[in-house]
């Protein structure tokens, strides 16, 4: 493409031989951005660049000598201060106390195994952490954040304008803007075509702001806080185009020094909800034990402080130290599995989890329902006959629009008008184009300025846009060659006639023209008045091939699926039902009108299909959705698109999207491929499975062993478990549990949303922790039988021992019987659980013989124990099967 531009030549002039420094360091150009007093030439030559740009070499030797344009960001932190970092886990933060606690009373012993546990759940966690960061980081780079850069080859060779990763961008570059690009550093416009940028990271303004290139120097007068000719990192492309001179980078752009670092977003998502959610009712629960156990020791059986280290030991029995583990391990585990398979990419761990936890699921529909290669079907004037010059002038407007923008990007739509009507014969060179108003997604309207040859004096607006938009800016209306007033009945017959089009599955594009006395000023939006309306362009887009069987898919797996488009509701109702998706009462974004909170969630609940949504639209109705309690996925992938992929619980987006779209997004697909967010969902719900099955078995049996211990504490003479014993129990049960990270719930676990209700979870954990509590009681009984006949009748090292078998043994069989949506049939096939299960027996029964019983104040329960335990075990796991499978609300809870 022949490059044109205004500057004079001369700024290539090499500025080294002059001694000027380009770029970091210049008083100017740090942070604050750079005085409107200089001219564009002057800048340019400041920072020995050209409009041309720079060449490869030149940008090399930059590169190395001033760095990588990365604002220093929080850097992965190194293994040991992840470690320092796991300290200030809740959990280890409550072991530390009781450690503390056991200290001051000087109880060494439990006070040692206290810490051994915190270091072991310490150590195993900040190196899942350390390895899982390493390997979202490496997923991370899959999607790397790009700029279109113009660069040289040599000092003569013509400017090229290629891709490069931000991180390589370097003062003295001259970059290409388009709409949903990232403004990738600080830069100053040499010129702009419509230009409007979002600049909320910076200044908190929520509208796009314009921006032009400085035609003259601003003067001697206060410069404005936002100069209009500045853009800033951080801010993305809302419309239009530009091309602009790098002018910071890295540390050195306002972003940095504003906030040294990318700033994150987000309120509490589902995975706090969840998992955060249990963890801290737990915490709860294991500060108020030791109180209570004091306090019952005291009143029932009159001890006193001795009892502190047992009622410690009690709480930490209730800690689930390996849920961070577990958590990061499974999450990890299951994001690296989805790259391999599906090439999806999971940019933050917990979105694996929410993911799995969607219920409902937002759609755009172009490219997601339809496969985005429309094709012109016909063009038809105001009276609904074939017009084959409505598509010309839809071509006039397509050609100019592209041609006139600074960063032409390939838009569907364009291309395919633009082919038929080459194939037609059209000539767009018929006229000289003006000035565009790109596409903008908020007023759905592209506007081209062009002239016809000869003629000086008259300039000609072509617009063309959606039918309403273009409508409300006409009137007249051509009909036979001439002009008519465009009335309300005009505007209604012409809408009925846009939706009989639309009905048949069209898109639908009118198109409108207006005359004005040619003029030098800018055209914008406010000229848009009074135009003739020519008629209609309509495009077929074929349906996506695999879209029908996805959403089949998704259904069966209890996520609903809504469509949030900015087209035409008859279009979008047609995809849907062509598709088999009913789309029920189609609503418009303009009937929800001011609707907000619930009224508005109740209103989209009922809906399948909300068209002519903007981006504030679809953010909404995101919003509304997750404040009424719907963990709510959005897939989008243009500009429009991405308030609301911030605002959903889970951000989607084909790695095709908009730059900024990629950047907000959550999750990145391959491909817009409907098929790949359903393998991702059941990716999620994989994960969650683990990380719930792991909670509800470990929590259950510490629950259990928490009230037996009670209990026994209450009924017998003797503690009936030394806080050593406990917390060797609890390490055994910790290293068997880190099986679940590697386990693979059954399919049961795919069939539906993956949430973890804190309210169904704690009726779980009660019922399966009485009956252990149960199960150990009627040990109890058992343990005194079989030894009220020997020598040893009331020796506490037997009772300790028989307890101990007893507890490893009936955790191994929770192992088993409780997997996440496991029925009795798929629970078979040996996996890491079962080797864990089965060393964890063997370890209960061998333990206490063992020379390692003694020190543990173990010895060994007569033969007669053994075999009253197995038929204790026998009916505990009868029960266990049984509770399972006759309590729907428990084992659908599993
Ligand atoms: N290049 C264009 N020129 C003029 N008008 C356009 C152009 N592209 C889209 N439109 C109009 O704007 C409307 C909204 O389109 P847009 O692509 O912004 O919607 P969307 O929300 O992204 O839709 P989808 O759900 O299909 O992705 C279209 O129905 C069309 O009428
Ligand atoms: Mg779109």
């Amino acid at each position: 493409m022949p490059e044109t531009t205004a500057a004079p030549t001369a700024a290539r002039t090499p500025a080294h031989s002059r001694g000027v420094r380009p770029g970091r360091g210049l008083p100017p150009f740090t942070g604050a951005g750079e005085p409107a007093a200089l001219t564009t030439l002057q800048v340019l030559r400041l920072l020995d660049s050209g409009p041309r740009g720079l060449t490869e070499e030149q940008a090399e030797e930059r590169l190395l000598r001033y760095g990588e344009n990365v604002v220093p960001a929080r850097r992965p932190p190194s293994w040991p201060r992840r470690f320092v970092g796991s300290l200030r886990d809740p959990f280890t933060a409550v072991l530390l106390c009781l450690g503390v606690v056991s200290a001051a009373v000087a109880s060494w012993g439990t006070a040692c195994v206290i810490m051994v546990l915190v270091v072991v759940s310490c150590a195993l966690r900040s190196g899942g952490e350390h390895q899982a960061g390493r390997s979202m980081a490496a997923l991370r780079e899959l999607v790397p954040t790009t700029a279109s850069v113009q660069r040289r080859t040599a000092d003569d060779a013509p400017p090229r304008v290629r891709e490069i990763p931000v991180d390589q961008l370097v003062v003295g570059d001259v970059v290409r803007l388009g709409a949903g690009d990232l403004v990738p550093a600080d830069v100053r416009l040499l010129r702009a075509s419509g230009l409007t940028v979002h600049q909320a990271a910076l200044t908190g303004e929520s509208v796009p702001v314009p921006k032009n290139a400085l035609d003259a120097p601003a003067g001697g007068g206060a410069e404005p806080p936002e100069p209009p000719h500045l853009c800033f990192q951080g801010s993305s492309v809302a419309s239009g185009s530009g091309t602009a001179l790098v002018i910071a980078t890295g540390p050195d752009t306002r972003f940095a020094a504003a906030y040294g670092g990318p700033a994150r977003r987000r309120g509490e998502t589902a995975f706090d909800r969840s998992v955060h959610g249990i963890a801290w009712t737990l915490i709860r629960f294991m500060l108020l034990t030791p109180p209570l156990v004091l306090m019952a020791n005291a009143a029932l059986r009159g001890r006193g402080l001795e009892t502190l280290p047992f009622a410690v030991a009690v709480a930490v029995g209730l800690t689930p130290e390996m849920l961070p583990v577990i958590v990061t391990a499974a999450l990890a585990r299951g994001a690296s599995a989805l790259a391999r398979t599906s090439g999806v990419i999971v940019k933050r761990l917990p979105a694996l989890h929410d993911l799995g936890a969607v219920d409902v699921l937002c759609l755009d529909k172009t490219g997601t329902l339809t496969q985005d290669r429309p094709v012109v079907e016909r063009s038809l004037d105001a009276r609904g006959d074939n017009a084959p010059d409505v598509l010309e002038w839809a071509a006039v407007n397509s050609f100019w629009t592209v041609e006139l923008a600074e960063l032409p990007v390939p838009d569907t739509l364009d291309e395919a008008i633009l082919d038929a009507a080459g194939e037609r014969g059209a000539d767009p060179f018929a006229y000289d184009g003006i000035a565009a108003l790109p596409f903008d997604p908020s007023h759905r309207l592209a506007t081209a300025v062009v002239r016809r040859p000869g003629r000086h004096t008259t300039h000609t607006l072509v617009v063309k846009g959606a039918v309403e938009d273009v409508l409300d800016r006409c009137g007249s209306v051509a009909v036979d060659g001439a002009d008519a007033a465009l009335d309300a009945a005009h505007r209604e017959r012409l809408l009925g006639l846009a939706a009989e089009e639309a009905a048949g599955g069209l898109r639908l594009l009118a198109v409108a023209r207006a005359e004005r006395p040619a003029r030098l000023g800018p055209y914008s939006d406010k000229d848009l008045r009074g135009l003739t309306f020519l008629g209609f362009v309509a495009l077929r887009d074929a349906l996506a091939p695999t879209a029908t069987d996805a959403l089949e898919d998704l259904a069966r797996r209890g996520v609903a699926v809504k469509i949030l488009t900015g087209d035409h509701p008859g279009t979008a109702a047609r995809a849907c039902r062509d598709l088999g998706l009913d789309p029920g009462e189609v609503l418009t974004a303009g009937r929800l009108g001011d609707l907000r909170g619930p009224q508005l969630a109740a209103a989209v609940a009922r809906a399948t299909v909300v068209a002519r949504c903007t981006a504030q639209d679809k953010a909404r109705i995101v919003s509304a959705l997750r404040a009424g309690g719907r963990i709510t996925g959005f897939l989008g992938d243009g500009v429009n698109d991405l308030p609301a992929l911030r605002a959903a619980d889970v951000g989607i987006c084909p790695r095709g999207a908009v730059t900024v779209a990629r950047e907000g997004a959550d999750v990145v697909l391959a491909e817009k491929d409907l098929t790949a967010i359903d393998r991702a969902i059941t990716a999620g719900r994989r994960s969650s499975g683990t990380i719930a099955g792991y909670l509800r078995i470990t929590l259950s049996s510490n629950l259990g062993n928490v009230i037996a211990m009670l209990a026994a504490g209450l009924l017998l003479p003797f503690l009936p478990m030394l806080p050593a014993q406990v917390l060797v129990q609890n390490l055994c049960f910790d290293a068997a549990q880190l099986a679940f990270a590697f386990d693979r719930p059954g399919p049961a676990a795919e069939r539906k949303p993956a949430v973890l209700r804190t309210r169904t979870f704690l009726r779980f954990i009660t019922a399966f922790g009485l009956l252990n509590a149960a199960a150990d009681i009627a040990t109890f009984g058992v343990l005194a039988f079989a030894s009220h006949t020997t020598a040893r009748a009331g020796d506490p090292a037997v009772f300790h021992a028989g307890w101990f078998t007893e507890n490893l043994l009936t955790q191994a069989m929770v192992m088993l019987l409780l997997r996440t949506g496991r029925h009795a049939a798929e629970r078979r096939a040996t996996g890491p659980v079962h080797l864990a299960a089965a060393a964890l027996a063997v370890i209960g029964i061998l333990l206490p013989l063992s020379p390692l019983g003694p020190p543990l104040d173990m010895s060994a329960p007569p033969a007669l124990y053994y075999a009253l335990l197995a038929a204790v075990l026998t009916l505990y796991g009868l029960a266990l099967s049984t509770v399972r499978t006759h309590h729907p609300a428990l084992s659908a809870a599993a």
